[in-house]
């Protein structure tokens, strides 16, 4: 049987989170990393195709994610799924709008849904506004973000910007009522000429009753969260079978090799699993200045790990509190600043893989892309979940010769503090 549900993810940790939520409700997922070249799993009810767009120029964005809405559609899916970040990533020229815009004309469909909320990671929408943890998203850390700084809330307004389509909002009093209150509200929308509901969901029950409100979308756009209430509709129509499956197959065979840490994230909760690790184990720093004179900290970094590695885990980070993240950016730029580094820390990562790192964490969205494309890995098996919104993974590599390796792709904002520290005990 062919997958039944279709996605594309805007970034890779952004689609791990989303895999994992997929086989935590019950569908057997795949992640590849961009469009695949050659065969994927039979066995699988959900394809993730994660892309690096997030932050790309709006034509590329477009052009890849049309190109893997295609692949997806060859293969049979029924319904497709637009993810992008829980905090709402994107610029006013997008790139949120202009993909889900592009994505409704090549299905024909004229109306979907955005819905960032998380509530186990605290991302929660109300009346239309974004909130992180009890804050608004424009007063969290995303205010401050390197490449995507959210300074407006409303996500109505956010939204609206980026599409020629209206954008209404479906409130909390009636996402409370359930299935059936949200797809009148849906069809109010509709009849206004509405292309985009915006959709409050506070609870993983609100989750579930917007899932089942969207069974009859051909493009759903959101978060991870919002996964959570899909699966229930193919298993409705008798297309998906007992969950038990799926989460049987959230394990990993057994993976050996040294242990690694590069963090590219300058996210809040980052911040501070940096620290946390770098009180306890050998740490290096990239500078991006150093980058930007020329000097090779690639090879300073990995002639510095050579010997630490086979000791205990270690860190090597450019992780930068906000101040000092403007400072550099004010004197390279912030394009050239984020190149420099997601470069660096890619290289440093396919080193220390040749070192013997067989267990790598990557802290960051883009620095995530960044290295699971120096490591040439095809695709990821989801395996058990670190914390909410970030599963360890097993890459899947087409090339007979390469060595099993264990691959958690953190999203700047989640995960504990002692995530670093901890994240190896769930490994076999
Ligand atoms: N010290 C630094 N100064 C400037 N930019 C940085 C620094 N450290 C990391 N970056 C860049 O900031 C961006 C962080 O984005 P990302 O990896 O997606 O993290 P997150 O998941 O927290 O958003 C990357 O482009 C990275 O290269
Ligand atoms: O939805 C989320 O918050 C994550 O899945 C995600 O996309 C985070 O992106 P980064 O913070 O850039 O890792």
């Amino acid at each position: 049987m062919s997958a039944l549900l279709g996605c594309i993810a805007d970034d890779f940790t952004g689609g791990t989170d989303l895999a994992g939520m997929l086989v935590k409700a019950g569908m057997r997922t795949v992640q590849m990393i961009g469009i695949p070249q050659g065969p994927i799993p039979d066995d699988v009810d959900a394809v993730v195709i994660a892309l690096k767009s997030r932050t790309s120029p709006v034509t590329e964005a477009i052009e890849e994610s049309l190109a893997a809405l295609r692949w997806l559609q060859a293969t049979g899916c029924r319904q497709f799924y637009f993810k992008y970040c829980s905090t709402f990533d994107s610029t006013p020229q997008g790139n949120i709008g202009p993909v889900a815009e592009a994505l409704m004309d090549a299905l024909g469909t004229d109306f979907t849904i955005a819905c960032p909320a998380f509530p186990a990671n605290g991302r929660s929408v109300y009346q239309g506004y974004l909130f992180v943890g009890d804050t608004l998203l424009s007063e969290s850390g995303m205010r401050n973000h390197p490449l995507t700084p959210m300074t407006d809330p409303s996500l109505v307004r956010v939204l609206q910007q980026q599409v020629q389509r209206g954008v209404g909002l479906v409130a909390e009093s009636a996402v409370m009522q359930g299935e059936q209150a949200i797809a009148r509200r849906f069809a109010e929308l509709r009849k206004n000429g509405k292309g985009f509901a915006i959709v409050d969901a506070i609870s993983d029950d609100d989750l579930m009753a917007i899932g089942a409100a969207c069974a009859d979308l051909p493009l759903v756009t959101g978060g991870s969260g919002i996964a959570l209430g899909l699966p229930q509709n193919f298993r409705r129509q008798g297309l998906l079978g007992d969950d038990a499956q799926a989460r049987s197959a959230a394990s990993l065979p057994p993976t050996g090799g040294l242990r690694a840490v590069v963090s590219g994230s300058c996210s809040i909760a980052t911040q501070a699993q940096v620290e946390a690790m770098r009180a306890r184990h050998p740490a290096f720093n990239v500078d991006p200045l150093r980058l930007a004179e020329g000097d090779d900290v690639v090879a300073a970094a990995l002639d510095w790990a050579k010997s630490r590695v086979t000791q205990e885990p270690v860190l090597i980070y450019a992780t930068a509190a906000p101040e000092l993240v403007r400072e550099i950016q004010a004197r390279i730029g912030v394009e050239r600043a984020g190149s420099l580094v997601e470069e660096a820390l890619a290289s440093i990562a396919l080193g220390l893989v040749e070192l013997g790192v067989g267990q790598l964490i990557v802290a960051g969205g883009e620095t995530s892309g960044a290295v699971v494309k120096a490591l040439g890995i095809d695709g990821l098996r989801i395996g058990p979940e670190i914390d909410p919104g970030v599963p360890w993974t097993a890459a899947i590599q087409n090339d007979p010769a390469a060595r099993t390796l264990a691959l958690a792709l953190k999203s700047g904002n989640f995960g504990s503090e002692d995530f670093f520290l901890k994240a190896w005990d769930h490994l076999a």
